[in-house]
């Protein structure tokens, strides 16, 4: 459904959510992107694939400003990004989780998502406590419903299983209506259960938000995802529809044929 919002929006003339073209960084001698030129148009979800060392972290780097490339351009809703640091793309809409943890353990899930609400909102040094009903207290709530924590809302969250520590990263990407999140690695580390709940929440999320998701779990990778970009090697080795990849005989050499530990 995400992809048929995403050719609509497209067809529309809407400026592709993000931009690279011919993206290359460099460490010393060493190339951990290669040339990187691609489109992901508004509301897509895009898999990024590819062995340990593809690059793929440093294409999040880079994308969220944490790196700057060594040449090349990225534009986010049109917009060339490339010189702004990462809190002028976050104002754009851009969000982003990490592989490790950035929550509060000694507070509680609701707090943890409304100080997310809060930090992305005018007036966030405020210090009015919050009230029930008020918008932002409102939209903490929805986050937590919006990946299934509402029966922990008051937990610490030191005191949560993994798995739910890892949606609330996710409740904590969507705060503050971002329009394109960058997820590294959500399902690492999660059991076969947490894997489907975290398939049903990132399905789940309004079509108007696009993402990018860095995944070595391929049947997690296919399932939340409308296209599909393989690296190697810093570079893009293949782009497609997730069927499409899954039965390119490249792909399957390089990567499922790796004893279905995804390559890695
Ligand atoms: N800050 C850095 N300084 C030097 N080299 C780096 C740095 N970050 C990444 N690299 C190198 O760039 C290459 C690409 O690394 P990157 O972390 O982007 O790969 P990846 O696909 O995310 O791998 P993984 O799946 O292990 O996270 C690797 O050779 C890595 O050692």
């Amino acid at each position: 459904m995400a992809e048929t919002v995403a050719a609509r929006l497209s067809a529309a003339g809407t400026a592709a959510a993000l931009e690279l073209r011919g993206v290359s960084r460099y460490f010393g001698a060493l190339a951990a992107l290669v040339d990187i030129s691609m489109t992901v148009r508004p509301g897509e979800r895009r898999a990024v694939l590819g062995s340990n060392g593809a690059g793929k972290t440093t294409l999040f780097n880079c994308i969220t400003g944490d790196f700057a490339p060594t040449s090349g351009a990225i534009r986010l809703f049109g917009e060339d990004v490339t010189a702004f640091p990462p809190y002028e793309r976050i104002r754009r809409g851009l969000r982003r989780t990490y592989q490790i943890s950035l929550l509060f353990n000694g507070l509680s899930v609701i707090d943890n998502v409304y100080l997310a609400c809060r930090g992305v909102s005018r007036g966030r040094f405020s210090l009015i406590r919050p009230r029930r009903g008020d918008a932002l207290a409102q939209s903490a709530e929805d986050l937590v419903a919006a990946v299934h924590l509402h029966e922990v809302r008051d937990q610490l969250v030191a005191n949560l299983a993994y798995g739910q520590q890892r949606q609330l990263e996710i409740a904590l990407a969507l705060a503050g209506a971002p329009r394109f999140i960058l997820f590294d690695e959500p399902a690492a580390g999660l059991s076969p259960t947490e894997r489907a709940e975290l398939i049903e929440i990132l399905t789940g999320l309004p079509e108007h938000i696009g993402y990018m998701i860095i995944e070595h779990d391929m049947d997690v990778a296919l399932r939340v995802a409308t296209r599909v970009t393989m690296m190697h090697n810093g570079r893009i080795f293949k782009e497609g529809a997730p069927h499409e990849i899954e039965e390119d005989p490249e792909v399957q050499a390089l990567y499922l044929g790796g004893g279905g530990d995804g390559g890695r």
